[in-house]
C-alpha cells in the first residue's frame, strides 16, 4: 500500500508563518482548546503547551476538571477557564480563530453539550480529537451536526483519530482499520466529510478535495500517552497563525502532522528516545524545527 501513496511533503509551507516586523498577537490568532476532564487534565495542558510553543497568539483552555482550572507556574501564558454550561456565551465572548475539542474531554453530558455547541459555532476551523470523536461515534445527532457543518462550511473541520477511535467511528475493529488503513481513511471522509488524519505508523491524511498522503516520518517512540494531544495543540497553533498567513486548515494540518513526526525522529537521532521520549520534549523540538524552516 505504501508504494502507491504520495508522500506528505508540507514543511515547505512553514515559510508562510514567517512574521512581518509589525505583527502582533492578533496576527498569530486565538486558539480555544476544550477538554481536560478529571483525571485527564494533563491531556488538555499538553495540547495547550503545544499550542503555545508552536506560536498561537492566545491559547485559551476550557478545562473540565475544576481542580485543574487554574494558572500554572510552568506555563502561566495559558489562559485557563473552568468549563460550565455557559457554552454559547463563552464562544461569543472569546471569538476564537480556531477551536480544538477532545483531549481528555471525557464523555459526560457537559462534554456532549460543548461538542454540539462548537459544531454549531460558525465558519472557523475546528479540530476534533480523542473523546470528541468517541462522542460522535456514539451519537447520531452529533454526527449529523458535523456533517451539516461540513456541508455549510467545507474544509473547516479536521478529525484526528488513532486506529481505536477510527474503529469506533466506522463500527469495525482497530485490527480492521490497520489491515486497510487507506480504505478506513476513505470511509472516515465519506462518513464525516471532514479532513481526516488517521494516526499511527505512517499517518495518512486526506480530505474530500485532497487525495491521501502518507507521512514517512515518525517512530515507535511516539507511543506515549499525550503524543496525540500535542498534535492537536500544534494543528490549532499553526491554523491560528495560518488564518492571517494564507494557510488553510488542510495546509496547516499537513504541516503539523509532518513536523510532529519529524521532531520525534530528530530527538531519536540525538539519543532522546525512542524509549522514554516524551510529548513535552517533542513540543520543544517541534518549535526548534519550525523556526529553522522559516
Ligand atoms: N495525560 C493525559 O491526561 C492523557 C489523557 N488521554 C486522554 O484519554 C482519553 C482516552 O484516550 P486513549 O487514546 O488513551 O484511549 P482509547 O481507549 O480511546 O484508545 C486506546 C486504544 O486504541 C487503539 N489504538 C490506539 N493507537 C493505536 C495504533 N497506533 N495502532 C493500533 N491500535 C491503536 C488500541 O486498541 C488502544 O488500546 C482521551 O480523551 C485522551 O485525550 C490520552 O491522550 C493520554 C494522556
Ligand atoms: N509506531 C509509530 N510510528 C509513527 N508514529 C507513531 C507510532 N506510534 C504512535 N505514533 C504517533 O503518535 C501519536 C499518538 O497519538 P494518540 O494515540 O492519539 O495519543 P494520545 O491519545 O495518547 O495523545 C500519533 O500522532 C501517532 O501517529
Amino acid at each position: 500500500m505504501s508504494s502507491q501513496l504520495a508522500t506528505l511533503a508540507a514543511l515547505k509551507l512553514v515559510k508562510f508563518l514567517k512574521r512581518g516586523t509589525a505583527e502582533h498577537k492578533g496576527s498569530a490568532g486565538k486558539a480555544l482548546l476544550i477538554g481536560g476532564a478529571p483525571g485527564m487534565a494533563g491531556a488538555l495542558l499538553l495540547a495547550g503547551n503545544a499550542c503555545l510553543h508552536l506560536g498561537a497568539g492566545w491559547t485559551m483552555l476550557e478545562m473540565f476538571d475544576p481542580a485543574s482550572a487554574h494558572a500554572y507556574q510552568d506555563s502561566p501564558e495559558l489562559m485557563i477557564h473552568l468549563a460550565s454550561s455557559e457554552i454559547d456565551s463563552v464562544l461569543l465572548n472569546t471569538q476564537p480563530d480556531v477551536i480544538a475539542i477532545g483531549p481528555g474531554l471525557g464523555k459526560s453530558d457537559l462534554a456532549s453539550a460543548w461538542l454540539m455547541g462548537v459544531l454549531h459555532y460558525p465558519n472557523i476551523p475546528l479540530i476534533i480529537d480523542a473523546d470528541a470523536l468517541n462522542l460522535i461515534a456514539a451519537s447520531r445527532d452529533l454526527l449529523e451536526a458535523l456533517q451539516k457543518r461540513n456541508q455549510q462550511f467545507p474544509g473547516q473541520s479536521v478529525i484526528t483519530p488513532h486506529p481505536g477511535e477510527a474503529a469506533k467511528l466506522l463500527g469495525i475493529s482497530s485490527e480492521d482499520v490497520q489491515a486497510n488503513r487507506l480504505s478506513a481513511l476513505e470511509k472516515l471522509i465519506a462518513l464525516t466529510q471532514s479532513i481526516a488524519v488517521l494516526k499511527g505508523q505512517h499517518t495518512l491524511i486526506a480530505s474530500p478535495k485532497n487525495a491521501a498522503l502518507q507521512c514517512q516520518e515518525g517512530n515507535p517512540g511516539m507511543g506515549t500517552g499525550g503524543m496525540g494531544d500535542i498534535l492537536t495543540g500544534s494543528i490549532a497553533a499553526i491554523t491560528a497563525q495560518g488564518v492571517r498567513h494564507q494557510l488553510d486548515l488542510w495546509e496547516s494540518t499537513s504541516i503539523a502532522v509532518q513536523l510532529h513526526a519529524a521532531a520525534a525522529d530528530s530527538l531519536v537521532s540525538k539519543g532522546i528516545g525512542p524509549i522514554g521520549l516524551t510529548p513535552s520534549e517533542t513540543i520543544l523540538e517541534m518549535r526548534s524545527l519550525l523556526n529553522k524552516l522559516l
